[in-house]
Order: structure tokens, then sequence, then C-alpha cells
């Protein structure tokens, strides 16, 4: 199907990790869409049928179905001139002192603004500061499409999916939806009901940003509070999964520890209210989510001694100690790197003078030689570390 011959009314921005499965799941429900991504290569691929993101289960079959087909991709902004609906969802990261860098986004809402007419609805879905969606992305998008406030609709719907769970995520988990002003919600709500069996609508903008912020949080703090129980329980000599596991129940939902938090997402989230207290002078009101965010951080060092502490028992010097490192992707099962505490780990130990090597079944010897390490079969080191089961494996020298 050629461009001209779709008629897409619903454009999605940002054709990545999180944009494309619901681009697909749109597509899924009968509805022509236009993906419009800056990535060349991606739009080409998806227009052949051929998943860009293999890791993505339910995804590779709804590429072949609607690639090319009602699911197009361009790289050109202007190509979805005739579309009256615009889902945003480009990345936002935060920048060395752990401020918002707009950078991507204010490109692409520039580029939306170019094509934008009266009438129109813009729903953002990238996780942003409480108060962005009302205020910088709708100055910006009056700014450069000339249309006054209220002369098209603008809303804020966070996305909940979960890289290797987005299509069912899409399709079970709730999904919030909330306008600028009420017309704008029951737009974004009319729209979204066409492929989102569980939405609600709740009272802003704002309100929806705060919902995604919270869940981070959330999240961020309790992981730091079963890593500091971990740590303790290691120290008692008691074995913390196991009383997780009685722990546990629909009142106590302690997190797993880990090496920490990596992603896009959950290291990101707290800095957007931490910063926002800090603007306001008001660091008191966010201790909780910076002290969590600095013991999380924080845990490279507490493994990295852990990892010392094994060498000791090796009957060789330290220099001459093979140290494989199982994994150094942000979380098992995807192959994303940004804010990975287990590549941050390697590093460290680097570092610190020790022979590191890298073994990840997901990456081969290049792509682990792109960040910076040898790759070894854990059998040929003298000290194995799985940073996502938290053990030590056996290694030759054990
Ligand atoms: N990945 C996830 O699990 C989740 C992500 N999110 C939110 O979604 C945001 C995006 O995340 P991902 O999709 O994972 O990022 P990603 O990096 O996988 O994909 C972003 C896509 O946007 C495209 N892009 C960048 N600038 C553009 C522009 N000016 N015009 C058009 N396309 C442009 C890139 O080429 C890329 O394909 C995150 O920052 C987060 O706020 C929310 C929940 C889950
Ligand atoms: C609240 C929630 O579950 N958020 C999910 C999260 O997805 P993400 O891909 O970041 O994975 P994640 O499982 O949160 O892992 C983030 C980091 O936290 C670590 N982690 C995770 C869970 C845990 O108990 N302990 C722990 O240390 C992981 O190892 C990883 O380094 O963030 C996504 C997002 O908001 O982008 C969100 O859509 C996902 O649902």
């Amino acid at each position: 199907m050629e461009l001209s011959d779709i008629k897409a009314k619903i454009a999605v921005v940002g054709l990545g990790n999180a944009g494309l499965p619901l681009a697909a799941v749109i597509a899924d429900r009968g509805i022509a869409v236009l993906g419009v991504d800056i990535n060349d290569e991606r739009c080409r691929l998806i227009n052949q049928g051929t998943n860009p993101i293999p890791e993505e289960e339910g995804l590779e079959e709804l590429i072949i179905r609607h690639g090319g087909k009602s699911f197009i991709a361009t790289p050109r902004f202007e190509d979805a001139r005739d579309c009256s609906s615009f889902i945003v969802i480009v990345p936002l990261f935060v920048d060395q002192s752990n401020n918002p860098d707009f950078s991507i986004m204010d490109k692409a809402l520039l580029s939306l603004g170019r094509i934008l007419k009266k009438g129109d609805l813009v729903v953002l879905e990238t996780t942003f500061p409480p108060g962005t969606t009302s205020g910088r992305v709708k100055k910006l998008l009056c700014e450069c499409s000339g249309l006054g406030e209220g002369e098209f609709f603008l809303a804020y719907s966070p996305e909940r999916i979960m890289t290797g769970y987005s299509i069912s995520r899409l399709r079970e988990f709730p999904k919030v939806i909330g306008g600028t002003d009420e017309e704008s919600g029951l737009a974004a709500y009319q729209l979204y009901r066409q492929f989102i069996s569980n939405l609600h609508l709740v009272s802003s903008a704002s309100v929806a940003e705060m919902i995604k912020v919270m869940e981070g949080c959330y999240r961020d703090v309790n992981i730091a509070l079963a890593n500091e129980l971990y740590k303790i329980c290691q120290d008692l000599g008691i074995d913390f999964f196991e009383a997780r596991e009685k722990a546990c129940h629909q009142f106590c939902h302690i997190h797993l520890p880990s090496t920490g938090v990596g992603g896009h997402c959950i290291p990101v989230y707290p800095w957007f209210l931490i910063k926002e207290m800090e603007k306001r002078e008001m660091f008191d009101k966010c201790r909780l989510l910076h002290t969590s965010r600095i013991l999380n951080d924080e845990m490279i060092q507490y493994w990295a001694e852990r990892i010392l502490l094994e060498c000791m028992k090796i009957n060789k010097p330290l220099c001459e100690i093979k140290i494989c490192i199982k994994g150094i992707t942000f979380r098992a099962g995807v192959r994303e790197f940004y804010h990975s505490r287990n590549l941050a780990l390697a590093r460290l130990l680097y570092d610190k003078g020790l022979d590191v090597y890298v073994a990840d079944p997901l990456l081969n010897n290049d792509e682990v030689a792109a960040r910076g390490f040898e790759s070894i079969k854990p059998e040929e080191a003298d000290l194995v570390f799985d940073p996502f089961q938290l053990n030590f494996e056996s290694g030759k020298a054990l």
C-alpha cells in the first residue's frame, strides 16, 4: 500500500519500544495508523513487515500482518498532515544534573506543530513531570502551529507497557487519560476507547501525569527498601528470599533486591519530583525519594565489595583472577543499557583494576566489545557473578 493510499486519521509519533507496540495494537483493531519516526531504517523495516524489536512478545505477528498495509511508517511529518489525531511517545531523559532534558520532545513537537490543524487532537504518552502537558507542551504547540488555546485538543495518557510484555499490557492493563480541559479529555477518551478496552478518564492531564510518576516512585522506593532489607539479612545470616516469600501477601509486597535500578524509567521518574521540589526550595519534601535514588545507585559498591570478598577465597593473586559478569543489560531479557547498573558494576570493577569479562546471552562479542569489555564463557572464568540472580556461580577455580 502506498502512503497516498492510506487514509490514516491516527498518527503515532515515535516508534520505539513503547510507540511501536501501541501503533501495532491500534492497527490490529482495524484502524489505519501512520507511524512517524525519524529513524529511516526502522520505518523501512516496518513497511516491509519486519519487526525491529524481536524480544517484544506478540509484536512480530502484528508487524507481519499490518506493516506496510494498514500501518505505514514514515520519517516525514509532512506525510501525517491529513491525520487528525497525534499520539506522541518520544524519549524524555534526564541530563547530568538529573534535570528533565526536553530536547528530543521539543524537536518532535516543533515538527508536529508545523502540520497541526484546527480541531486536531494531540495526546502525549511520554512520562512527564506533572504539569508539562498543560504547560510547556501546550505553549510550544500553540507557538509553532499558530493555533490559539482551545483551537486543538490536548491530553495526556501515560504508557504502562513493559518492554517484553507490551502487547499484553496494552490489551489488558488499565490505562488512564486526562485532558488539559474537559473537551480535550472527552475527545481523547473517545479516541482511545477504539483500541484500549481498560480505559479510565481522569480529571486532568496533570493527574494522569502524576499517576505515572507515582508508580515509578513507588517502585524505586520499594526497591531501595528491598535492597536495604537484603543487606541487613546478609549481615544477620538470614535468608532474605525465604523471609520475603512468607512476608509477601496482599498487604505487603517486598520487591526484589538488585545491583540497582536501571532503564529509561524508574531511575528517572523520581527526579522529576525531586527537581520540582528543589526548584521550590522544599528539599525536605523529597527526602525519601532522594535517599532511595542514592541507596539504589550505591548498590554497585555493595556488590563490588561482595565480589572482592569472593575473590579472597580464590587461591590466586587478585590481578590474575578472571571475573565474569553474566549480563550487562539493565534487566534480564531486554537489550537495553540505559542507566544499566550491571554495566556500571562491570565498569566499577574494571576501574578497581580487576580482570573483568562479560557473558551476556543477549549480546554477541562485538556488542560486548562496544561497551568496553571482552566476552568470556562462564566456565573459563575463575569467578562468575550473575547480577540477575544475585549469586556467584562456580568458575574453573572454584
Ligand atoms: N520503553 C518502555 O518500557 C516505556 C517507555 N515509556 C515512555 O516512553 C518514552 C519513549 O520510550 P521508548 O519508546 O522506550 O524509547 P525508544 O528510544 O525505544 O524509542 C523512541 C523512538 O522515538 C523516535 N524519535 C526520536 N525523536 C523523534 C522525533 N523528533 N520525531 C519522531 N520520532 C522520534 C526514535 O527514533 C525512536 O525510535 C520513554 O521516555 C518513557 O517516557 C513509558 C512506559 C514504558
Ligand atoms: C511500575 C512498573 O512496574 N513500571 C515498569 C517499569 O518497567 P522497566 O522496563 O523499567 O522494568 P522494571 O522491572 O521496573 O525494572 C527497572 C529496574 O529496576 C530493577 N528492579 C525491578 C524490580 C524489582 O523488584 N527490583 C529491581 O531491582 C530492575 O532490575 C531494573 O534495573 O517502568 C515502565 C515505565 O514506566 O516506563 C513501566 O511501564 C513498567 O510497568
